[in-house]
């Protein structure tokens, strides 16, 4: 068996680069060798230069000192238009951009302007936004570039939130068809917080023209945990979950609270943006992390895509910018920070350049070495598996080895044997055997660990067994035959057969001579002979058996503890409790053991946007693909029912009077909320209330495993479900139990990884693009209302009008006094492809 104790597992590796928002250096193969020499990994480079910038600017500028009122036409209909006259961008020119097609381009991040506004309630600076974005993306495609980082939608315009995104999302669908081969990180901050989107010198966004803005009236806008998660969301749903749309999310010195947190671990981050602000100060002055960001970073490492990390104004690459400016950034000391001359003497001695790349790198080589489970999942981390068909389909002896790997399951049974072994002497049970042995079956036997197991538990547990191994897979059972010659001292019986058409162990009428001691008095079955069929030769009608080939009469008797392990990653899910029935009359009808003695499947609803959108990729060429049940290693998921008492912005850090309380409660905890897991039904065997089968049905009727249930999952915050995680927990014998459900595995089976969880996915329902406000007052009345809202907003909502309209007490502007809280939204269709073409 491998090791899986992991003690000589590196962690994961950092990929860390270096962010410039305006690096004026022209990028090629000498540049990229100096990041690499300072120990980065990549870097960032603008795909424009301020010199495009200050272009556009003139373009609108000249534009808007020209502006003309659209003329009206005899009906009217240009007044209905925006762009009468559009501004075009002319193409980029050589000054326009610092990046040449090289061999080092591949090895960069591009990033797009920050200073334009697509969700701009303007239509002229929303338009213009876009043309350069496209021109942007068109440019990098063209060089080789093959990651974009996009700053993030502007959430906030004066009294208007969150309503330019579906332009925001539209525009990013454009680029993805753009540059067919280029991956797109969204920039985003972990919360919307208004008080930090700031504009800069020469954004576009102030410019907006004033007819087009909703005056913010008293409260400003309030800070929104899920403000930008619901942005992306957004965003991604707009570009149908795409398969090069990801995250660039960017670590705040404050976190939020954890159920925000999870909420992000749960989507495709690819990139970690970490400013030179976020960075605390240790004792010498060195940059370093807090214990949350350090265990943030941590979690977010150990997924099946750790994201890349990109330092921020930390100061320049070493040997490429100027060393005074080095000298100035590097940790931002400020005030009464800076060292005396003394230390600055030391300091100068021991000089690090690059001390937060230092810091990172060693945080690196303190991640703690992958668990025995992570080791063994590695690839199967969020991966999608249908699960297996072990009655129809004989499975492979790979699949028995992956089981056999398990460093827990295998030593629960024999635990859980030996213990029913001696609970039987001990409580002088009376056995099937007529030599009072313990009639032991292990039914579905594989290859036979279980078997080697009930040997090992019979020696240690000092009580004589007489063994039985079933198996219907044929191949399974020749290496069984195999094992029972050169393991098991050809001690066991076995079985080629389906367990529902077993016949039961057969055993000499008499006691044998020079038998052990017995465990009990004989229940045995002693009224008929039976044949037994010499080794290798086939009982006609029933299942052959290879044991001892000396002929002696022979007659069926009962099983005193069956072992089988056909449990699926939803419990019942392999047909465990069916094929069991089979042998459910077999089983000693007083003291008759079944292990595992019950199993139940529980679950919990999840958001799993990787597994989503697998399973929307898979449905085209497999239209069951949303109705399969599969078995996942989930990792990047995020439960949506936790335990966790519902945040709330006011008590979010960065909130004022609150601030201190709420920082305390974030970074006192760091494991993310448990999910409250319900159990969905339950089995136990021996079944002694299956109800006869009536003599004239040739199939056996399962009416009494049919279970149904219906429970109910507070959800503490807004998300999207994409489907339930269900789980199992089995109790062997007693107290010895195995269990996969996060809440309890930890204490009954931890580390046990023979099973993953198993996902049901829930299929999404569609219409044209339609969002659902609910509209919060944000000033002195407590009114909800639920607003039904289509297309844009960059004109008044028609919606708005009507609920003005239709709800008298709704008296002022509802855009100014309420905050909208979107509660769904649909898909977004278009007829771009079946409309008239140009
Ligand atoms: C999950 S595997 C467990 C194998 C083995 N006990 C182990 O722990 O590695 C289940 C086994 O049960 C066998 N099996 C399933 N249904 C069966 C049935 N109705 N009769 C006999 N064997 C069955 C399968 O072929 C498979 O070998």
């Amino acid at each position: 068996m491998e090791n899986y104790s992991g003690s000589d597992d590196p962690g994961p590796g950092f990929c860390i680069g270096h962010y410039e928002k305006n690096r004026l250096v022209p990028v090629n193969s000498q540049v990229v060798n100096q990041v690499h020499e300072s120990n980065y990994d990549m870097m960032t480079v603008p795909v424009t230069t301020p010199h495009f910038h200050s272009r556009v600017l003139g373009l609108l500028s000249a534009y808007l000192g020209n502006l003309q009122a659209p003329s009206q036409d005899p009906i009217g209909t240009m007044a209905t238009t925006q762009n009468t006259r559009p501004l075009v961008l002319p193409p980029l020119s050589k000054a326009d951009s610092h990046l040449t097609p090289n061999e080092a381009t591949s090895q960069l991040v591009g990033v797009t302007s920050s200073w334009i506004d697509l969700c701009s309630p303007d239509p002229l600076i929303a338009d213009l936004s876009r043309q350069v974005l496209m021109l942007e993306v068109a440019y990098a495609a063209f060089c080789g570039i093959g990651y974009l980082l996009v700053p993030g939608p502007k959430l906030h315009h004066g009294g208007m939130h969150s309503e330019g995104v579906t332009y925001y999302a539209r525009a990013i669908q454009d680029a993805l068809s753009l540059g067919p081969y280029i991956q797109y990180h969204i920039w985003l901050p972990m919360i919307d917080n208004p008080e930090l989107e700031l504009d800069a010198i020469g954004d576009l966004a102030p410019l907006a023209r004033e007819e087009y803005l909703v005056p913010e009236e008293g409260n400003s806008a309030k800070q929104d945990l899920f403000g930008t998660w619901d942005a992306w969301d957004s965003i991604r749903r707009t570009c149908k979950y795409h398969t090069r749309l990801f995250l660039a999310l960017t670590l705040p010195k404050q976190l939020p609270p954890l159920s925000v947190q999870s909420r992000w671990h749960s989507e495709p981050v690819h990139l970690l943006t970490i400013d030179a602000s976020v960075f605390l100060k240790n004792q010498k002055g060195f940059p370093v992390l807090s214990k949350a960001h350090q265990a943030l970073i941590a979690k977010l490492m150990r997924l099946r895509n750790p994201p890349w990390i990109l330092l921020c104004d930390v100061g320049p690459i070493p040997g490429l910018e100027s060393a005074d400016d080095s000298e100035t950034n590097q940790t931002n000391l400020s005030g009464k920070d800076y060292p005396s001359l003394s230390q600055a003497a030391t300091n100068k001695k021991h000089h690090d350049p690059t001390p937060h790349l230092s810091y990172l790198r060693n945080l690196q080589q303190r991640q703690p070495a992958r668990t025995p489970i992570e080791r063994f999942g590695v690839g199967y981390q969020d991966y999608l598996q249908a699960p297996l068909q072990p009655l129809t389909v004989n499975l492979e002896s790979i699949t028995y080895e992956v089981f056999e790997k398990d460093p827990v399951k295998y030593e629960w049974y024999e635990r859980a044997i030996a213990k029913a072994l001696k609970d039987w002497a001990d409580q002088k049970k009376p056995t099937s055997h007529p030599d009072g042995k313990v009639i032991l079956a292990v039914v579905g036997a594989g290859r036979g660990p279980l078997v080697t197991r009930a040997l090992k538990a019979s020696a240690e547990a000092g009580v004589e067994i007489d063994l039985w191994a079933v198996e219907k897979n044929q191949n399974a059972f020749v290496l069984l035959q195999r094992h029972n010659e050169t393991l098991w001292g050809g001690k066991v019986t076995l079985v080629q057969s389906d367990m529902r058409s077993w016949k039961g162990p057969r055993v000499r009428r008499q006691a044998a001579q020079g038998s052990q001691e017995p465990v009990g008095e004989s229940l045995g079955i002693e009224d008929s002979l039976l044949y037994t069929p010499k080794k290798g030769e086939n009982d006609p009608g029933r299942a052959s058996e290879f044991s001892d080939p000396k002929p002696s009469p022979l007659t069926h008797t009962h099983v005193d503890i069956v072992v089988s392990e056909l449990l699926g990653s939803f419990a019942d899910n392999e047909l465990s409790p069916e094929c069991l029935d089979g042998v459910n009359d077999l089983i000693n009808p007083v003291h008759g053991i079944s292990i595992p003695a019950s199993y139940s499947a529980h679950f919990t609803p999840i958001s799993a946007p990787k597994l989503h959108a697998d399973v929307v990729s898979q449905s085209v060429p497999n239209p069951a693909a949303p109705e399969t049940p599969y078995v996942v290693m989930l990792h990047a998921i995020d439960f949506l029912s936790t335990s966790e008492l519902p945040v709330n912005s006011d008590t979010a850090p960065g909130n004022g009077a609150n601030r201190s309380s709420a920082i305390t409660a974030v970074t006192a905890a760091t494991e993310f909320p448990e999910p409250f897991v319900q159990t969905a039904w339950s089995f136990s065997h021996p079944n002694r209330n299956i109800p006869a089968q009536s003599p004239s049905r040739s199939t056996i009727s399962n009416s009494h495993n049919v279970r149904q249930t219906r429970l109910s999952f507070p959800s503490q915050n807004r998300g999207v479900c994409h489907g339930l995680a269900g789980y199992f927990e089995t109790v062997l014998y007693g107290d010895i139990e195995l269990s996969t459900n996060p809440v309890t595995m930890e204490a009954k089976s931890a580390s046990m990884i023979s099973w993953f969880p198993i996902f049901f996915p829930l299929k999404v329902w569609y219409e044209w693009v339609v969002e659902v406000f609910s509209l919060e007052r944000t000033a002195t009345s407590a009114t909800r209302l639920t607003t039904p809202s289509v297309g844009g907003a960059r004109t008044m909502s028609p919606s708005m009008d009507s609920v003005k309209s239709k709800d008298n007490w709704v008296k002022q502007n509802p855009r100014t006094g309420y905050r909208r809280v979107r509660v769904g939204m649909s898909d977004l269709h278009s007829s771009i492809k079946d409309g008239c073409l140009m």
